[in-house]
């Protein structure tokens, strides 16, 4: 009974955490905006099985970065408030990770959708 309090209690910390990246971070939101445009899209154009995991794994992917990067800033705001040219560093290290992760969802994007729209207008 303890374990399974801890366990839901865990989910409790999870959810704070998402919660103030939510209220926080415009990014984020911005990211959490364009994975449901995104499903929307894959609903109407009846995207695979296939298209559907690459789609779930790539936003996926961003909003876990979005999420680290947040942590991240937080962070180094703790132990570095003033400036710092290491801090500086990290922050744009995390910033980098994220603009990967949204290159990739925006090119699987690209591949999955576009040849769709142009076959759906065409
Ligand atoms: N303590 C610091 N020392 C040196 N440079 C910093 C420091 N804090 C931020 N920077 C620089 O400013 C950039 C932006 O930092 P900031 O914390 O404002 O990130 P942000 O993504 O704009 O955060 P937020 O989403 O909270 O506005 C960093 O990528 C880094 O280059």
């Amino acid at each position: 009974m303890y374990a399974m309090h801890k366990f839901i209690k865990g989910f409790g910390y999870a959810f704070s955490g998402i919660a103030y990246t939510v209220r926080t971070q415009l990014n984020f939101r911005f990211h959490l905006f364009a994975a449901a445009a995104i499903i929307l899209a894959g609903w109407f154009l009846k995207i695979s099985t296939a298209e559907w995991f690459s789609v779930i794994l790539v936003s996926g992917l961003v909003l876990c970065t979005e999420l680290m990067n947040t942590a991240i800033e937080v962070l180094v705001n703790l132990v570095s408030p003033d400036y710092n040219e290491k801090a500086g560093r990290v922050k744009d290290i995390a910033a980098g990770a994220v603009l990967i992760a949204a290159v990739i969802a925006i090119l699987t994007g690209a591949v999955i959708f576009i040849p769709k729209i142009i076959c759906y207008v065409v």
